[in-house]
């Protein structure tokens, strides 16, 4: 019989009783510590994953009524709320069971023990406090990322056509199980729209979990989204579930899914096709239940075509696509963001600011919004910060990023059409030389000796 992956913990007085139960345990129970003094139970607690004391009720002779055991029981709840307890005690008294089952105790084993009981009880401990701390870990991260929601949005704004037909079809798929991809430039509202989704669909009830597959190398791939049990690898302290499971019977968030590698596009479709996982370290597949968002700000299907993204993958989660488009091209939403913006920041900063003025909004209006909505935000927190006016002005907007147009009919000058594409490119992708050269169609070692030429 393979050994239980579980810690259990012994605490008596009496070493017969410690041998004696190690003996019991220890063909079933991967590992087991013995304690005869209790004083030593904290340091247990803190330095272990206890997953199931066998506590005794009484330590020094002639005290013999429990409180010890009670007090003792209190302090372990206290420390590891996940630990199960089991009371021993050679002097079982229905009233002390009873007292010490309303106090947290999970079960009580009276002295001498039949081998079977003993291990019955305390398997079903170690089952009990998995599932306890199963619970704890979900309760956490659910806790985490509704805090994290609350603060990103209260609702999606938004009148222009797009964002209504954007919101049209997210009720009409919500009830839906389908597989939805979102894409959209950075801050486009990708999260919003997919935890509006959720919201909005039947699984509401259950996890919403966000992971974000840019930030997973190779090894976290595997352990964050699948799992894995205690002992898998050297820092596998405990048994943990993997975001698939966590997710169950709500909505997983796969964010970033174009910046997945091309070898983990493979296991990913793996798991999508099949609707299994296995936890790293166990042999056997648990079946997923969660529903599948993702979301990218890559152009997808031109990486389909270049094949750094594979086409059957795309095809398993794109049932439905939405796009939202970039700030810039729905320039009616601009004023409505940026004022419901300065409603919530003046707020926030306890700051009596009433409006825009008219030059502020058109200056808005006009500039292009790289970082889409949450630039908008960004820019009216700091101008709320620093404005000591009732109406913000153009000059407490800090426009991060500068538009540069090429205008041909007033500059025919093809050396400084170049170096202005350059920027351009440049700009567009944030700096990186790489995909700069590649949108202006030439290699990085011409691109650098251009920008040795114009002196950028
Ligand atoms: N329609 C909207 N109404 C109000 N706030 C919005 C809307 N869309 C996005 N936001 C806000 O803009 C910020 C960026 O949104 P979000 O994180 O959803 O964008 P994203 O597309 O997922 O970004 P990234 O690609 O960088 O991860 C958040 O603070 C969010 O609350």
């Amino acid at each position: 019989m393979r050994k239980k992956e579980a810690t259990i913990l012994i605490v008596d007085d009496d070493d017969d009783i410690l041998f004696s139960a190690r003996i019991s345990l220890k063909k079933y129970f991967s590992k087991i510590i013995t304690e005869n003094n209790p004083q030593h139970i904290n340091s247990h607690l803190t330095k272990n994953t206890i997953d199931v004391v066998l506590l005794d009720m009484n330590y020094r002779i002639g005290f013999e009524d429990g409180k010890e055991g009670l007090y003792w029981l209190k302090n372990i709840k206290e420390i590891s709320p996940e630990t199960t307890i089991l009371l021993m005690t050679a002097f079982g008294s229905v009233n002390l069971a009873v007292n010490a089952i309303k106090k947290g105790a999970t079960d009580f084993i009276l002295k001498p023990w039949a081998t079977e009981k003993l291990y019955t009880s305390v398997s079903a401990g170690v089952e009990l406090s998995r599932s306890k701390r199963k619970n704890t870990q979900l309760k956490t991260i659910q806790e985490q990322q509704d805090k994290e929601f609350h603060q990103k949005t209260e609702h999606i704004i938004g009148n222009s056509t797009a964002m209504q037909s954007a919101m049209k079809l997210v009720k009409k798929v919500a009830p839906t199980d389908a597989n939805v991809l979102i894409l959209g430039e950075n801050g486009t509202g990708k999260y919003v729209f997919a935890k509006e989704i959720h919201l909005q669909s039947n699984r509401k009830n259950y996890p919403f979990i966000h992971v974000d597959l840019g930030s997973l190398n190779e090894n976290l791939f595997e352990s964050e989204l699948f799992g894995y049990v205690k002992g898998a690898f050297t820092d596998a302290h405990k048994d943990t579930l993997g975001r698939f499971e966590l997710a169950k019977g709500g909505t997983i968030f796969l964010d970033e899914i174009g910046n997945l590698p091309l070898h983990l596009q493979s296991k990913l479709l793996t798991v999508i096709q099949n609707r299994k996982i296995t936890r790293l370290g166990e042999g056997k597949e648990t079946e997923i239940d969660a529903r599948i968002i993702c979301a990218t700000n890559a152009p997808i299907h031109k990486m389909v075509e270049e094949e750094t993204f594979r086409q059957d993958l795309l095809f398993r989660i794109n049932t439905i696509e939405l796009n939202l488009p970039p700030l810039r091209e729905r320039t009616n939403d601009i004023k409505l963001l940026a004022t419901h913006f300065l409603k919530k920041l003046t707020h926030k900063y306890r700051k009596k600011i009433t409006n825009f003025t008219s030059d502020a909004l058109n200056a808005m209006e006009k500039y292009h919004w790289p970082g889409n909505i949450r630039e908008i935000e960004h820019i009216v927190e700091r101008a709320v910060i620093i404005t000591d006016n009732d109406a913000i002005e153009v000059a407490d907007l800090h426009f991060s990023a500068k538009k540069i147009e090429v205008n041909l009919t007033n500059n025919l000058n093809l050396e400084e059409i170049e170096k202005t594409l350059i920027q351009q490119a440049i700009q567009k992708h944030q700096g990186n030389i790489s995909k700069a050269a590649k949108d202006l169609g030439i290699t990085r070692a011409a691109l650098y000796r251009r920008l040795e030429k114009h002196q950028l």
